[in-house]
């Protein structure tokens, strides 16, 4: 195949067309209003699988009868059974960063592929397990006075200042940051688009 099918990121997320950019192929971003709610007794993956499916189709009909590959995801943070989202205000993400410190958590992605006109459609996951380390309360307060836990899964961005609270992980780094690229590498020469020997 050639790459002759247009790319669409289904994403308002900043962190996700940083991302996505690293593969070198154009793209265009298309946002939608998803509805972002689940049933209660859905498990992390069927959570973020059915919202990264969501927010794809949720630009299918923006995207025209276009030929071209759209692209959604959804992160969640999960410890002991309880998923963390983003955090809706400061005192949530301090109840957040006083859980997750010390202790290990997993970070789900989940990946959504919907090729244009025909319909086909992936979905996948990917785990990364994340070690951070002890934190005091001193230190929670100003890691959520610098504004960055606001708009993150879990309210840490391994990215930013929150890599010095990350001891190791195992697993996709990027999978943490919102888009698992060996995964989506994958998924996306399922529709002809090649990222390497174009
Ligand atoms: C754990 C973690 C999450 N995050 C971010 C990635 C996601 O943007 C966010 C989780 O929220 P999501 O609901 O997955 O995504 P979003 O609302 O930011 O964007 P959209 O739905 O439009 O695609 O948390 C980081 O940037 N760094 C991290 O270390």
């Amino acid at each position: 195949m050639d790459n002759s099918q247009h790319i669409i990121l289904a994403s308002g997320s900043p962190r996700r067309r940083e991302l996505l950019s690293l593969l070198g192929l154009p793209f265009e971003v298309i946002t939608s209003e998803a509805d972002e709610s689940t049933p209660p007794d859905f498990t992390p993956e069927q959570i973020v699988r059915s919202l990264a499916l969501r927010k794809a189709e949720a630009v299918v009909a923006a995207a025209g009868e276009r030929n071209a590959v759209i692209i959604g995801s959804d992160t969640i943070v999960v410890l002991d059974n309880t998923v963390l989202g983003k955090p809706v205000d400061e005192l949530d993400s301090k109840s957040m960063l006083t859980r997750l410190q010390g202790r290990n958590h997993k970070v789900y992605t989940g990946v959504a592929c919907i090729g244009l006109p025909h319909g086909k459609t992936i979905v996948e996951h990917r785990v990364t397990s994340v070690t951070m380390r002890a934190m005091t309360e001193n230190e929670i307060i100003a890691y959520i006075a610098t504004g960055e836990p606001a708009d993150k899964a879990g309210s840490y961005a391994i990215q930013g200042l929150g890599s010095t609270l990350v001891e190791r992980i195992e697993g996709c780094y990027f999978n943490v940051v919102g888009l698992p690229l060996s995964l989506l590498g994958e998924m996306l020469s399922e529709f002809g688009i090649t990222v390497l020997n174009r």
